[in-house]
């Protein structure tokens, strides 16, 4: 049975990244997918982006949407103090499992939780099942007509606090414009725009912060 995508790329990653080194296992995914398949990881152009909303929020407890690979999964999880943790959200079985074996091979297991099922049942059970108080930081990068029902489920579950910092990747490309729309006219929001590109390509993309003001 041949292989898919992903499984290339986690064996490029097995094969030629450093065990225990995060850095080297995100600079693998990036020269897989840049010289040999593109593949939807956040990249390393806004990776930068995302790295330096991390250190700045320093998030006690992050949340992603949409693992996929696990290439920020694992670039978020390497940023996060002692103590710290991500807990990442996955619903399709094969790529939750490619993610497991992502994370594990770049040393960051125990400050991730990997969460298998839709975000829409995971997001309910955060604060009774997960034992989530509020979450520091979200990073949304799933299907992107789901970015705005899930932040919405978000308040009415009360993970968020004021100050809570949302990401949003692909604001331009695939692009998500409902969800543009409900948080920069939404009054609970301050909202900023961060230009840059596509991951891998010279196209335009942008990331969307959004801070809850409670
Ligand atoms: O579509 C994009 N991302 C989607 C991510 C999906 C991943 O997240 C998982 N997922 C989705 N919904 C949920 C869910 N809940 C919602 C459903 O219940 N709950 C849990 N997991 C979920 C999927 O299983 C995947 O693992 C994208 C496209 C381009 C792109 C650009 C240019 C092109 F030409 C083509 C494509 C660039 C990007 O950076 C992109 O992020
Ligand atoms: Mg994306």
């Amino acid at each position: 049975m041949n292989q898919t995508k992903e499984q290339r790329i986690l064996n490029f990653v097995l094969q030629n990244a450093v065990r225990g080194d995060p850095c080297s296992v995100l600079d693998t995914i990036d020269k897989y997918c840049s010289q040999k398949e593109w593949a939807m990881n956040v990249g390393d152009e806004k990776g930068l982006i995302l790295d330096k909303t991390v250190e700045e929020v320093n998030p006690s407890v992050a949340l992603e949407l949409g693992t996929y690979c696990g290439y920020s999964a694992v670039r978020i999880a390497r940023l996060l103090k002692a103590g710290a943790y991500l807990l990442t959200v996955e619903f399709n079985p094969e790529f939750a499992a490619i993610a497991k074996q992502m994370i594990e091979f770049a040393g960051v297991q125990d400050k991730v939780k990997l969460l298998e099922g839709p975000s829409e049942e995971i997001i309910p059970q955060l604060k009774k099942k997960y034992e989530v108080d509020t979450l520091d930081f979200v990073f949304l990068d799933h299907w992107k007509d789901r970015y705005t029902p899930d932040t919405i489920l978000l308040q009415e579950c009360n993970l968020l606090r004021k100050g809570s910092v949302l990401l949003a990747d692909n604001i331009i490309f695939p692009g998500a414009p409902e969800f543009l729309n409900y948080i920069r006219n939404n009054p609970h929001f301050q909202c900023t725009n961060y230009p840059s590109h596509l991951e891998y390509m010279k196209v335009g993309d942008a990331m969307e912060k959004a801070v809850f003001l409670g």
